[in-house]
């Protein structure tokens, strides 16, 4: 069975982004990315003002009157699992181990990011594990803005001096993606790298959906859906949530079970409805944060499907706007 011991200890080893304290000392928690955008991008820490998008601001020079526009109490949030994986492909469980995609998955991300292509994003966060930031590329080369998606890089002092991007113009024509270890896919323990069908029947059927479907069950020496949550749900209050409340649209590129527990928390279902949810590789799931709510919106079907930009009509301007911009 899973100890605290366990949990701790891949808590702990898949930190890439070591967001301390120390190096923004008087903001809470929550400001951090923000912090992080200002420091790496070089914007004047006083204005506050989230990374910009030419398409939604009135002007394209004035960051207070932009500051303003994006104050409003709405945002999207896409959420996708990545593409499939090579263990995938081969029915292997792979948790942590970070495991690259398939062509096939290749394939997934890119169709994913068709299906998003109207659909504004201001902010990126991803697993630290290369399947999910594979996808978020992936489906970003798709989307109708051609802004670039740029890793921001936070383990040490150098790497944020080294990255930091010093012309205001090219920061405009940029997505900031931070890649936050609490999103990554439960940690499998003794199951990973054993093969699915394998393990179901040396176990039995029963034992490996539970471990695998349940909420309170670990597998051997893994993580249980719901210590899963502790990471990943409090990782999406402390730091993604705000972001949708400032008005910054956000693209989170993560796992399985990570985003099963999100949408558990969004979806506010209760231990035994999250069993049955399965979510697909690649499939992107729309939200709208509106008046402090979750609205799943489902998936957006194609670039051209009416429906998704009827969703909001702030859906809508955001797509006539790519229209005029881009046509
Ligand atoms: O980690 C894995 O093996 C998969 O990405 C998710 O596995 P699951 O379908 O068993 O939850």
């Amino acid at each position: 069975m899973a100890t605290v011991a366990s949990h701790q200890a891949i808590t702990t080893s898949h930190r890439p982004y070591n967001f301390k304290a120390s190096h923004f000392p008087k903001e809470p928690l929550n400001n951090v990315p923000i912090k992080l955008r200002q420091k790496q991008f070089k914007i004047q820490a006083s204005s506050q003002a989230p990374l910009l998008d030419p398409v939604l601001s009135p002007s394209k020079t004035t960051p207070q009157s932009s500051y303003k526009k994006k104050s409003s109490n709405e945002a999207s949030l896409i959420l996708i699992r990545h593409g499939e994986s090579l263990w995938n492909e081969k029915n292997l469980f792979t948790g942590c181990v970070d495991v690259p995609l398939t062509e096939k998955g290749v394939a997934e991300a890119i169709q994913a990011g068709k299906r998003i292509s109207n659909i504004p994003v201001d902010l990126i966060f991803t697993s630290s594990l290369i399947r999910a930031q594979m996808t978020a590329m992936l489906a970003m080369t798709q989307h109708r803005c051609k802004k670039v998606p740029i890793i921001l890089h936070d383990e040490s002092e150098k790497a944020q001096t080294w990255s930091h991007v010093f012309s205001e113009e090219t920061r405009k024509q940029s997505i900031p993606v931070i890649a936050a270890w609490q999103l990554n896919e439960r940690m499998y323990g003794e199951l990973q790298g054993l093969n699915k069908e394998e393990t179901a029947e040396r176990y039995g059927t029963q034992q490996v959906h539970e471990w695998r479907r349940s909420y309170h069950i670990p597998p051997p020496k893994g993580e249980s859906l719901e210590m899963c949550a502790e990471r990943a749900v409090a990782y999406f209050e402390d730091n993604i949530q705000p972001e949708l409340a400032f008005g910054n649209n956000v693209l989170i590129a993560a796992h399985g079970n990570s985003l099963r527990s999100i949408i558990m928390y969004l979806d506010k279902l209760t231990s035994q409805e999250v069993t049955s949810l399965e979510l697909s590789t690649g499939l992107p799931l729309l939200y709208i944060f509106k008046d402090r709510k979750f609205m799943r919106r489902g998936s957006p079907v194609g670039p051209t499907e009416a429906g998704v930009y009827a969703y909001t009509k702030r859906l809508a301007q955001y797509r006539q706007k790519l229209d005029e911009t881009l046509n």
